[in-house]
């Protein structure tokens, strides 16, 4: 179970809704993927406009916990002013802080991002900010009481995969907040290892929406951090410069 804010979830992915080849693909891939916490851009919805093609029309919202982001701001002023569009329209029931940068490399502003988790959170919103894999910052942003934190694995979309595991397993290490890698996996090779790094959970949409068969890598990366997660609670055993025999002769008579 994982517990955000005043939440509890059964799934520890949470997938991203753009990208799809249409939304029936849309809508398998998420029902496959069994993740209870969906995040979507909110400048991609037509909010105010019903006549409008709806973004998230296939899918069974009441089914899930949403998580609208604010793609596309730049500053903390342009996310605050887009997390309440989010939440007057009824479609927040956390908001994930994404203040973009860098235009070429889409990493997060440090702080743009500080000084919008700040303000979400004293406003009342349960906040979730996507920031870079720099742990003092992941600290920053928890002591302003962001009620998890998202630090990427690699640039959005790139499919990179995971970059800094130093980095990822001290901020899984120092936090006591839930830890969500966001961005850049490629693969549930990558969900694997986040989640052996001790993240909470894995947030990701390009590796499942552009694989080739999205429906089939939405199981995978399921199964991905239910493996990942099994394998950290059960504790795997340390690494050894030299070989240790599978079956050691001591003891033995013969
Ligand atoms: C959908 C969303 O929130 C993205 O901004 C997120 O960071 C996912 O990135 P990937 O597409 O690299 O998985």
């Amino acid at each position: 179970m994982l517990t955000i804010g005043n939440k509890t979830f059964n799934s520890r992915l949470f997938l991203g809704t753009g990208k799809y080849p249409d939304f029936d693909t849309q809508k398998q891939a998420v029902d496959v993927s069994e993740a209870d916490i969906l995040t979507f851009s909110v400048r991609r919805m037509n909010i105010f406009e019903p006549s409008q093609p709806n973004f998230l029309e296939k899918l069974d919202v009441e089914k899930y916990s949403l998580l609208p982001n604010t793609a596309g701001a730049k500053t903390a002023e342009e996310a605050v002013r887009t997390a309440k569009l989010a939440n007057a329209s009824g479609l927040c029931d956390m908001i994930k802080v994404e203040v973009i940068g860098d235009d070429k490399t889409l990493l997060p502003d440090p702080t743009e991002t500080l000084k919008a988790t700040e303000e979400l959170v004293q406003e009342g919103y349960t906040v979730l900010p996507y920031t870079s894999d720099d742990v003092v910052l992941a600290q920053r942003l928890e002591e302003i009481g962001a009620h998890a934190v998202m630090p990427g694995a690699s640039p959005i979309g790139s499919g990179q995969g995971i970059l800094n595991e130093l980095n990822l397993s001290l901020i899984t290490e120092l936090l006591t907040v839930p830890v969500i890698v966001d961005a850049g996996i490629g693969s549930p090779k990558d969900v694997v290892t986040a989640m052996e790094l001790g993240a909470d959970g894995v947030l990701l949409n390009s590796a499942v929406a552009k694989a080739s068969k999205p429906v089939k890598m939405a199981e995978a990366m399921k199964l991905a951090v239910q493996a990942g997660q099994l394998g950290y609670e059960a504790g795997r055993i340390p690494k050894k410069r030299y070989a240790a025999a599978s079956s050691p002769a001591e003891g033995m008579s013969v």
